[in-house]
């Protein structure tokens, strides 16, 4: 088994890398938007095509029914959003489709896979700089080869940390968000800061560039990848309670150590998700 998984993962990698490649090129073109579960929630066909492409590749690849696939588009076309104990891909095409339209220059392909609902390994291609991040469960993490670390940063004074605004804009969760943002800020913590994309978010916590990243409404395709990468670069992963990490619960802490984490989740103001996992009726 463990070689069958090596394979897949060196695969993903390739995957990634060509899927970066499209989305490169298709940013020099012009980009038509459509828009999902809000206006500020963007999509490009772009994100579509990606994802076809890397789901086609992986089941060429693997063979057709043995393994199972979680993609943002597909689940946005009301595919079943489940983790089972089956293989299954767990897959962000383009995650920072915003910044894409904008040009702005932080875009990732995330790609992820778990066994028995356990992640085995996760692959961040952060297209635009050009950089592979990639883990596997035991194995350590690495940015182009080269191995990845958190800080040691234990002083919040010291830190700095992450946090997005998301694409839910109702007035009574944008007050928490920035309410929170605003404790932290006060704390004070050396910067806030944010790329756009919860993938590369993720990937900069494991490379020791910031402390932190905290996130509510963000969806399981968005950090499974980046969950294998901290957790393998030493940090840690638990809810935005304390308590422990969810993959499908949309709301997650990622520091680099428990220390900070602690001292961010004190001041998290929580507001409700609809899990990704819950039947489609309720989202
Ligand atoms: O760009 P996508 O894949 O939609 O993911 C982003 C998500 O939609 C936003 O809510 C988050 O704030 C970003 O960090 C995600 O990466
Ligand atoms: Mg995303």
């Amino acid at each position: 088994m463990a070689d069958q998984w090596q394979e897949a993962y060196d695969f993903a990698v390739q995957v990634a890398r060509a899927a970066g490649a499209v989305i490169r090129k298709a940013g020099e073109e012009e980009i038509k938007v459509q828009t999902k579960s809000s206006t500020v929630d963007l999509v490009t066909k772009t994100d579509e095509r990606v994802e076809k492409i890397i789901i086609g590749s992986l089941k060429e690849q693997f063979g057709e029914g043995t393994h199972c696939f979680i993609g943002e588009e597909s689940v946005s076309k009301e595919e079943p959003c489940i983790l089972t104990d089956k293989p299954t891909w767990i897959i962000d095409p383009v995650d920072g489709t915003t910044n894409f339209v904008h040009g702005f220059p932080f875009v990732a392909v995330s790609i992820a896979f778990a066994v028995n609902k356990e992640l085995e390994f996760g692959v961040v291609y952060s297209c635009m700089e050009d950089k592979m991040y990639k883990a596997r469960k035991g194995q350590g993490a690495f940015c182009d080869d080269e191995p990845i670390q958190v800080s040691d940063v234990k002083d919040i004074h010291k830190s700095i940390i992450i946090s997005e605004h998301g694409t839910d804009r109702s007035p009574e969760k944008v007050q928490k968000i920035f309410s929170t943002m605003k404790k932290i800020l006060c704390i004070p913590v050396h910067g806030l800061r944010g790329s756009g994309t919860a993938a590369t978010n993720m990937c900069l916590v494991a490379c020791g560039a910031v402390e932190a990243f905290f996130e509510i409404g963000i969806h399981c395709w968005d950090i499974a990848a980046g969950a294998v990468i901290v957790r393998e670069a030493g940090g840690l992963l638990l809810d935005v309670d304390g308590g422990p990490f969810d993959l499908m619960s949309r709301r997650m802490v990622s520091g680099n150590n428990r220390v900070i984490a602690n001292r961010i989740i004190k001041e998290i103001e929580i507001f409700d998700s609809v899990r990704d996992d819950a039947p489609i009726a309720k989202k």
